[in-house]
């Protein structure tokens, strides 16, 4: 039996917007069991409700209905106090960087308001620059090279370069990764992938991966769940629902992967 410790958990989960007619159930009755320093992939279409879920996981927004554990207890964030305290365990980096940063503020300080986070608004400002640098040279930025910079002078990669850089500061005990690689070319995306990973192993971070890429999925995940509906239509190992996928959308969603070494049929287009 596995020995692994419960980060998070769900038991009948549901998000419902609007009322009536309007009313959209956007997470629909969902548990789940999300282990520590695993890498947990919620794969799913579009409309499908990652991105609520997420949401509700963050504590950005309520839960409808159904309960929300973390570390075995139930989760508390009824004030703002108590939602702080839950956001120095939980962090999360978005599909679009550049919404992810304040314009007015610089480099410098979207990296010491980390520190601060963590309780090192006291230490010597020498200190402080050896962290951003550390933090920096991690994800292979140059930290003399950002300082006194906004965001928007840096490219995309830069700037999700730099959204790894901060969660390398925050060192929450959970890392949300809403599709952070969807805006960048595929090589940056494998060295993004391979920062997350290691970064993982560095601090013995959960990641929980959203994403539409249930190949990309396969290869990074330790459990995955198959997000229809507002449901969760499959879960367990990366094997047991990718290579032995029971669920009909799996099926779909696994066929729907382009295969590069197939030969292209023209005589159909
Ligand atoms: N604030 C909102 N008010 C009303 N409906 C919403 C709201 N946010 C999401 N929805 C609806 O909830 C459903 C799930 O949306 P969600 O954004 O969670 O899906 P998703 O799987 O993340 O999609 P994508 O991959 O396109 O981001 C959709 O039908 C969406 O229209």
């Amino acid at each position: 039996m596995s020995n692994k410790k419960l980060c998070l958990s769900g038991k009948g989960v549901t998000k419902v917007f609007g009322l009536g007619d309007k009313k959209t159930v956007a997470v629909d009755h969902i548990d789940f069991d999300f282990y520590e320093g695993d890498l947990i992939s919620i794969v799913g279409e579009s409309g499908s409700g990652k991105t609520t879920l997420a949401k509700m996981l963050l504590g950005l927004i309520n839960v409808t209905e159904g309960d929300i554990y973390f570390q075995g207890k139930k989760r508390d964030i009824s004030t703002h106090k108590k939602k702080k305290e839950y956001w120095k365990n939980i962090q999360a980096i978005f599909q679009d960087p550049f919404s992810s940063f304040n314009v007015f503020n610089k480099i410098d300080t979207v990296l010491l308001d980390c520190i601060n986070m963590r309780g090192g608004r006291h230490l010597p400002m020498k200190k402080k620059i050896e962290m951003m640098t550390e933090a920096c040279s991690f994800v292979n930025l140059k930290f003399a090279e950002l300082t006194n910079k906004y965001p928007f002078e840096l490219s995309g990669g830069q700037m999700q370069r730099l959204m790894i850089a901060r969660i390398f500061l925050l060192k929450p005990k959970i890392l949300l990764a809403d599709e952070p690689t969807s805006m960048i070319d595929a090589c940056s995306r494998a060295t993004i992938l391979d920062m997350l990973l290691n970064l993982r192993d560095e601090i013995g971070m959960t990641i929980i991966f959203i994403t539409h890429d249930i190949g990309l999925a396969y290869y990074i995940s330790d459990s995955v769940y198959i997000m229809e509906h507002g449901k969760i239509v499959e879960s367990g190992t990366a094997d047991d629902v990718i290579i032995n996928a029971k669920a009909p959308y799996t099926k779909r969603l696994i066929s729907d992967v382009p295969k590069i070494y197939e030969e292209w049929d023209l005589t159909t287009v």
